[in-house]
């Protein structure tokens, strides 16, 4: 299982996140957002980390192509692109030394075809990224994705057991599921996250 923390902004939930055992962490440059770094910041902590773990810059409001170029420039590893991407935007990214990973909240227009987009994951998030809420996942009505897709939306240590079992996904991610409140880590979250993603498996 393929677990990912999202929306780190600080050295120790960085450390902590590593520590866990986490296999990708996220830094999030949406404007919008409470959990927005720069990139210097996003730069200084991917630094720290290990080149085993994935570094993932989560984008919604830019160009692929800026967010491209603002994740090779901080040395992050991915580029999480949120919202209603064309085709064209990944198109925009071949070549760009990064892996792909396309977020989307699930309606029925959705391709859930893990690559139909050229990606590398495909990440299935409620319809509010970064918002801790759940989606129904009945909505899939069991035509699960095949491959690398994960789940995302409203996940935490005390329901992601269930979901896996539910859903079978490749990874699960979470961000708003460890803050003790919005936007601040907590540490002994993360742990319980990672413990209780791993353990379902
Ligand atoms: O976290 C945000 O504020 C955010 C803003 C814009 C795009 C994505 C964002 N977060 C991503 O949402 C999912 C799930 O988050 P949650 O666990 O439901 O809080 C995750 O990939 C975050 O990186």
């Amino acid at each position: 299982m393929f677990v990912k923390v999202c929306g780190l902004r600080t050295v120790a939930d960085v450390d902590t996140a590593v520590e866990a055992g986490a296999d990708a962490i996220g830094f999030v440059f949406a404007e919008r957002s409470v959990r927005r770094v720069d990139p210097e910041l996003a730069a200084r902590l991917a630094a720290r980390v290990p080149d085993d773990v994935l570094t993932v810059g989560v984008f919604s409001d830019v160009s692929a192509t800026a967010a491209g170029e603002i994740a090779v420039a901080a040395g992050l590893r991915a580029v999480q692109l949120h919202g209603d991407y064309p085709h064209t935007a990944f198109a925009d990214l071949a070549g760009v030394p990064v892996q792909l990973i396309r977020a989307t909240a699930l309606k029925p227009t959705t391709d859930v075809e893990v690559g139909a987009f050229g990606e590398d994951m495909l990440l299935l998030d409620s319809p509010v990224a970064g918002s801790g809420e759940r989606w129904d996942l009945a909505t899939l009505d069991g035509a699960w994705p095949q491959g690398k897709w994960i789940l995302a939306g409203g996940l935490d240590p005390a329901n992601v057991g269930t979901a896996i079992a539910a859903s079978r996904p490749w990874g699960v991610d979470v961000s708003s599921g460890v803050e003790s409140s919005r936007g601040v880590k907590d540490q002994g979250l993360i742990r319980d996250f990672v413990r209780a993603a791993r353990s379902a498996t």
